[in-house]
């Protein structure tokens, strides 16, 4: 369980979190809300990165303030936007073990881990290739693949299918189900709506870093007024409400309702 109990938080004296109460288990959790809202340092206090100036935060049990980056980030881990600025190594191998090696495991015990999430993320055979040269998906997927390696049971995933075409998409969102499937729980910040009605079960919206909403994915896009914060409610299910269908999360779901019907 990851716990905010009352967090503030200022950046130079100008509060961005103004006393946040959050918690989630292993689901997937949407984290949304405009630009400047919050949620990126919000996030950044799951992993103890950034750490609150009021209030706590528990991942576990730990007090983020008692426990550094290194510990927290055996537990969360933190995907970050754009993470190809992060590849350093010369070779997708190496990337990926670069985390367990600091960990100081065996050299067989990181080329099993390595191997394990190469394989999660659908990377396998992409060992020797130099990160450089992988597609945006691929990265993408291979930036979730170096976070893995660490076995972490939860996983902020930050703008994940931002610049990706469709298919990237897809495969992208795949990994994130599969992910959950597995026991993971999943933070994902995001602006895309279609995104949260496709992948979360539960939605936050922050909004001048207060909390503004705060329950399930159908609630938020069919009672409460979500273009008030900038936001659109997906065309799927504008469509879904058209044809009296009610709250639906695919066009799959509405054939099957429409078909139901017949
Ligand atoms: N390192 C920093 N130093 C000073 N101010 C910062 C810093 N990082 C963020 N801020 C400010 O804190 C506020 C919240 O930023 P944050 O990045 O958490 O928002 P966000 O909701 O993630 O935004 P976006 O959707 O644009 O990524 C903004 O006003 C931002 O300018």
């Amino acid at each position: 369980m990851i716990e905010a109990e009352n967090v503030h938080f200022a950046y130079n004296g100008k509060e961005v979190l103004r006393g946040i109460d959050f918690e989630m288990g292993q689901e997937i959790v949407a984290l949304v809300g405009p630009n400047g809202s919050g949620k990126t340092t919000l996030a950044k206090h799951f992993n103890g990165l950034l750490k609150p100036s009021k209030g706590r935060v528990l991942v576990d049990g730990l007090d983020t303030r008692e426990h550094t980056v290194a510990e927290l980030s055996r537990l969360v881990g933190y995907v970050f936007q754009n993470p190809e600025h992060m590849f350093f190594e010369e070779t997708v191998f190496n990337e990926v073990a670069f985390g367990p090696r600091n960990l100081g495991l065996s050299e067989e015990e990181v080329e099993e881990r390595v191997k394990w999430a190469l394989k999660s993320v659908g990377l396998e055979g992409f060992e020797d290739r130099t990160p450089y040269s992988l597609s945006g998906g691929e990265k993408q997927r291979l930036a979730i693949a170096c976070v893995l390696a660490m076995k972490p049971k939860y996983l902020i995933l930050d703008e994940p299918t931002t610049g990706l075409d469709a298919r990237a998409e897809e495969e992208v969102v795949e990994v994130i189900r599969s992910l959950h499937e597995s026991g993971h729980g999943i933070l994902l910040i995001t602006h895309d709506m279609d995104l949260v009605v496709r992948l979360a079960e539960r939605v936050v919206l922050l909004h001048g870093g207060r909390k503004l909403f705060d329950g399930p994915v159908e609630e938020f896009f069919t009672a409460f007024d979500v273009e008030k914060y900038g936001l659109e409610r997906p065309e799927v299910v504008e469509l879904g409400e058209r044809l009296g269908v009610g709250f639906v999360r695919s066009i799959e779901e509405i054939l099957a309702k429409l078909g139901g019907e017949v």
